[in-house]
């Protein structure tokens, strides 16, 4: 029997709901966090962190990485092996990206490459959005691309959706954080049916804009009613950063999964113009931020050789 010396499972960040696709699509992007898992013949579970806020990782059993592990060996009925696990972070936390979602795709892959491979990656798929609560991140950082999720009669229904080559994922990433449940508490439980009629119109026109890249079906697809209208007061800058975006060519700009990140979808002529105006808004507020033309991620979370 061959022993496992190591497993390096490496996962995308993810942009989730692209303005009215609340809670249902998202897309993968090219940054990426790196999780070691080493088998231990006994002892405590040891958490090493690198990278940057390498020191906001809890390195005890709280960890997101290690529940999604011991989520995977309770699923098939087994004890977890003391393990150690190295995170390389690139993905930053709490900031709209899915760092949350790495994790959990990742502990549960890991764990699953330890264990020889029980799981299905349709089941590491429904485990992963059972332990976030929502598909929209967790499925494009397993599977790669652009995503959307129904439920269906036993379970869930998951499609890729074409994203025209010529349009870049712009990411402005502040340096404050935002917990997705704070961002998910002052969200309203009821919505009017012209609200719901509104992101479900957008929604479809979003879909086909993101196929054929037509500037005007961008232009008027990213729009929201279920959460951007709610959420916008806790990030402040929204509406100069916004402003900005469009005035520098940008079809349109959304907060990043539940935010403080904005993301504007630009044309390659104007995604330059695009980052240095979202970088000086936000600077004019005072606040600092990293912003960055990222592409798609068309692979989805992988095992490293
Ligand atoms: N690499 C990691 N290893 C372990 N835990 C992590 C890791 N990354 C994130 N987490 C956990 O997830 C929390 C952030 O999750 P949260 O859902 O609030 O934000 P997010 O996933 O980055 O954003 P969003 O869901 O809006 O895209 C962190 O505070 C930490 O507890
Ligand atoms: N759809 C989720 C994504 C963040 O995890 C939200 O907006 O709350």
């Amino acid at each position: 029997m061959s022993v496992i010396s190591s497993i390096t499972v490496k996962v995308p960040a993810t942009t989730a709901n692209l303005g009215p696709g609340f809670d249902c699509i998202g897309a993968a992007l090219t940054l990426y966090n790196k999780f070691t898992f080493t088998p231990l013949d006994g002892g405590e579970l040891i958490i090493a962190v690198t990278g940057a806020e390498a020191e906001r990782v809890q390195t005890d059993t709280s960890n997101l990485l290690y529940q999604a592990f011991v989520k995977c060996y309770e699923y098939i009925g087994e004890t977890p092996p003391p393990v150690k696990m190295a995170i390389e972070l690139g993905v930053p936390l709490a900031r709209g990206l899915g760092s949350s979602a790495t994790a959990i795709v990742g502990g549960l892959m890991g764990a699953n490459q330890l264990a020889g491979a029980p799981l299905s990656e349709l089941e590491v798929m429904k485990l992963a959005i059972a332990m976030e609560g929502h598909p929209d991140n967790v499925v494009p950082a397993l599977l790669g691309g652009c995503r959307l999720a129904a439920t269906s009669a036993d379970g869930w229904e998951v499609c890729d959706i074409p994203w025209h080559g010529d349009i870049i994922p712009v990411v402005a990433i502040p340096d404050f954080e935002l917990s997705t449940s704070e961002a998910r508490q002052v969200l309203p439980t009821e919505f009017s049916r012209a609200d719901a009629i509104f992101n479900t119109a957008h929604l479809g026109l979003l879909l086909r804009g993101l196929e054929t890249g037509q500037g005007e079906w961008l232009r008027a697809a990213l729009q929201d009613r279920l959460h951007q209208p709610y959420r916008q007061a806790l990030i402040p800058g929204y509406d100069a950063v916004k402003g900005a975006a469009l005035a520098a060519g940008a079809y349109g700009m959304v907060i990043s999964g539940a935010g403080p990140t904005l993301l504007a979808l630009v044309d390659r002529l104007h995604s330059q113009a695009v980052e240095a105006a979202m970088l000086s808004a936000w600077q004019s507020v005072g606040i600092i931020a990293v912003v960055r033309s990222l592409s798609l991620d068309t692979q989805g979370a992988s095992y490293q050789g």
